[in-house]
């Protein structure tokens, strides 16, 4: 188990967070987070503190959850997958269930309210306050609504680039029964990226908050460049 631990150098990065985020804050979401709560124990996660948000890109396949993965293990982030989150919902028959079911089977983008609001929830309602939103935003728009709604942008993001046909190959093999892991779907997931998300992609590059990693190469050669990205925040390590 890892422990919820921050080192105090990062009690200055969240400080730098609040000041560059100042403006579009509007104590929307922040609210949550910045009402005093007693700790409940010495060195436990208190409440007080700003979020700290990486948004997870990359095409399908490209090992985002897989990654994503190994970060929680070591950092001690939440990882909320806009993915599973949607899928979730499906299971849950709620009234959006087939609308989202029919969008992911194209490979298109569920209405950013939506998942955005799906997003919000989960975050609330952690205890957390390092998060990794994987699969998410997935078009400008996504982006854009999820600024104007939470009132923050992400601290950094990272891009896992990955070539075509390793992500084809990967997602073949993935084998979890997911209903777009076909290769009629895949296709169109793959048009969807190059126009929808790789515009978000190049304004978080432009921004000076992208992490490009190579995404070729075993799991754990891919994450020998994910780490130091985490390690250089400063973020107590919490488990080799
Ligand atoms: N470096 C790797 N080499 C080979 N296979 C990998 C690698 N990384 C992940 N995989 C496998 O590829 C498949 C896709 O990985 P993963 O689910 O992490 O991708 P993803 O980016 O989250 O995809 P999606 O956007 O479709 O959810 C999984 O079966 C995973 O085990
Ligand atoms: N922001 C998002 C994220 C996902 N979707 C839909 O879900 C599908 C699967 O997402 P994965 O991240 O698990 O690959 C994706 O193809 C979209 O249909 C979405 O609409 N918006
Ligand atoms: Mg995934």
């Amino acid at each position: 188990m890892w422990r919820r631990v921050v080192s105090a150098s990062h009690f200055t990065f969240a400080h730098k967070s609040i000041a560059n985020n100042k403006d579009v804050c509007k104590l929307k979401f922040w609210e949550a987070f910045t009402t005093e709560i007693p700790l409940k124990e010495k060195g436990t996660f208190q409440r007080d503190k700003t979020p700290f948000i990486t948004f997870v890109l990359g095409g399908p396949g490209s090992g985002k959850g897989t990654q994503c993965m190994k970060i929680v293990e070591n950092f001690g982030f939440t990882h909320l997958s806009a993915g599973d989150l949607l899928r979730r919902e499906i299971a849950s028959n709620s009234a959006d269930g087939t609308m989202i079911l029919n969008t992911i089977k194209e490979g298109k983008i569920v209405p950013s309210e939506l998942t955005i609001r799906l997003i919000q929830k989960e975050m609330e309602s952690s205890d957390n306050y390092k998060f990794l939103i994987d699969g998410f935003p997935r078009s400008e728009e996504n982006r854009i609504a999820f600024e104007q709604i939470m009132g923050v942008e992400p601290d950094i993001v990272l891009f896992f680039d990955c070539p075509e046909d390793e992500m084809v190959k990967r997602v073949l093999n993935r084998n979890q029964g997911r209903v777009d892991d076909n290769i009629v779907t895949i296709k169109k997931r793959l048009k969807v990226f190059d126009a929808l998300n790789l515009p978000v992609v190049k304004y978080y590059m432009e921004k000076g908050k992208l992490y490009k990693i190579k995404a070729v190469g075993t799991v754990d050669e891919i994450y020998k460049q994910v780490y130091p990205v985490f390690a250089s925040l400063n973020f107590e390590q919490v488990r080799e």
